[in-house]
């Protein structure tokens, strides 16, 4: 039996990502939660012909409903950015929903794998961290920063510049989830010595900013909502798969670097010129009970490293900034 909620269900990314989450085997019962719209949402996705249980819970009054018990959280809830904004203006509105719904899962399912897309990323995860450290109920294993989506840019913008089938590039995406803290490790990926260096600071370029490029193109209506969905069921069923049937997969996710080996550790202090960075996304592999074990950084080029240095500054700013919140 497994619980997966979606809290913001109703929202862009909310609903094609339950869509998604209703088509897997692998879900027994699927908790949609929002402030707005999700019995109608609800009682759409109940139609399909898929086992899982779907149930729709709206407003603060439900939020224990549902939420309780539940295996997996993830939360694509709060506002996304317009043209001429970062992520990390999204602070102000998105750090105070996403505490609230922190304490809401650290209170009713303090076990849950909490999956967190709100942006900023880089903050929002060290808010959930410090909600579940108040209430004793930390593990730094089951809380993950939701990153899949630049990992999934990556295949698709380096496959179109090497000729490759996009779904078989992978490309270590790490650092955190905004412009200059994304950093593409295109040195690892087989295919890639053929282009010139402008080739690869272009893509580069492309995976960090690639967020820019969706909202410019939705002139004003928001953010990436249908890729996200996509990026974030294989990162939840991942999580699910891993803890159901103990399937290891690898994954690059947004983490406590508490949950880390000392050796992937050590290499993000080396990389980042020593600095002390708590949060950092690195290739984990996922267990039962979440983070299993962690790669440390690997090789990178020169350039590579120039762009470490670049997204560690920023990056402990992030995190400060939600900590403190
Ligand atoms: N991690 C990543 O790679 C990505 C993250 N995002 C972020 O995901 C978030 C959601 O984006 P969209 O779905 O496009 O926005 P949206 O505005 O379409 O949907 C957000 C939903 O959250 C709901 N919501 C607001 N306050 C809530 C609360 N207190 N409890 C529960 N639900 C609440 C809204 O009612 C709405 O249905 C944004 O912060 C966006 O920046 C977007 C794309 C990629
Ligand atoms: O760009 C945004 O604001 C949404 C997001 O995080 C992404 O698409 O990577």
């Amino acid at each position: 039996m497994v619980k997966v909620t979606v809290c913001g269900a109703a929202g862009g990314i909310g609903q094609p990502l339950s869509l998604l989450l209703k088509q897997s085997p692998l879900v027994s019962h699927l908790s949609l939660y929002d402030i707005v719209n999700t019995p109608g949402v609800a009682a759409d996705l109940s139609h399909i012909n898929t086992k899982s249980k779907v149930t729709g819970h709206v407003g603060a009054d439900q939020l224990e409903e549902a939420i309780k018990d539940s295996d997996v959280i993830v939360i694509p809830a709060g506002v996304p950015r317009k043209p001429g904004m970062t992520r990390d203006d999204l602070f102000k509105i998105n750090a105070g929903i996403v505490r609230d719904l922190a304490t809401a899962a650290a209170k009713f399912a303090p076990k849950a794998f909490m999956c967190i897309i709100s942006n900023p990323v880089n903050s929002t995860v060290p808010i959930v961290a410090e909600v579940f450290k108040k209430h004793n109920v930390y593990d730094p294993r089951r809380i993950f920063g939701v990153t899949t989506l630049d990992i999934v840019r990556a295949s698709t913008f380096i496959g179109e510049l090497i000729g490759a089938d996009p779904a078989d590039v992978k490309c270590n995406v790490l650092g955190g989830h905004s412009g200059v803290t994304i950093l593409p490790l295109l040195s690892q990926v087989p295919g890639t010595e053929k282009l010139t260096q402008e080739q690869i600071e272009k893509v580069t370029n492309r995976i960090q900013f690639g967020g820019d490029e969706v909202v410019k193109a939705k002139d004003g209506a928001g953010s990436a909502t249908l890729s996200m969905a996509f990026a974030g069921a294989r990162f939840a069923l991942n999580v699910v798969e891993a803890a159901v049937k103990g399937t290891s997969t690898i994954e690059c996710t947004y983490i406590d670097l508490a949950a880390a080996t000392p050796e992937a550790i050590a290499s993000v202090k080396e990389a980042t010129g020593e600095q002390d960075i708590a949060y950092f996304s690195l290739p984990v592999e996922l267990g039962p009970d979440g983070v299993k074990n962690t790669l440390p950084i690997g090789a990178i080029s020169d350039y590579e490293k120039t762009l470490f240095t670049a997204a560690a500054t920023e990056l402990k700013g992030n995190i400060a900034k939600g900590a403190a919140f």
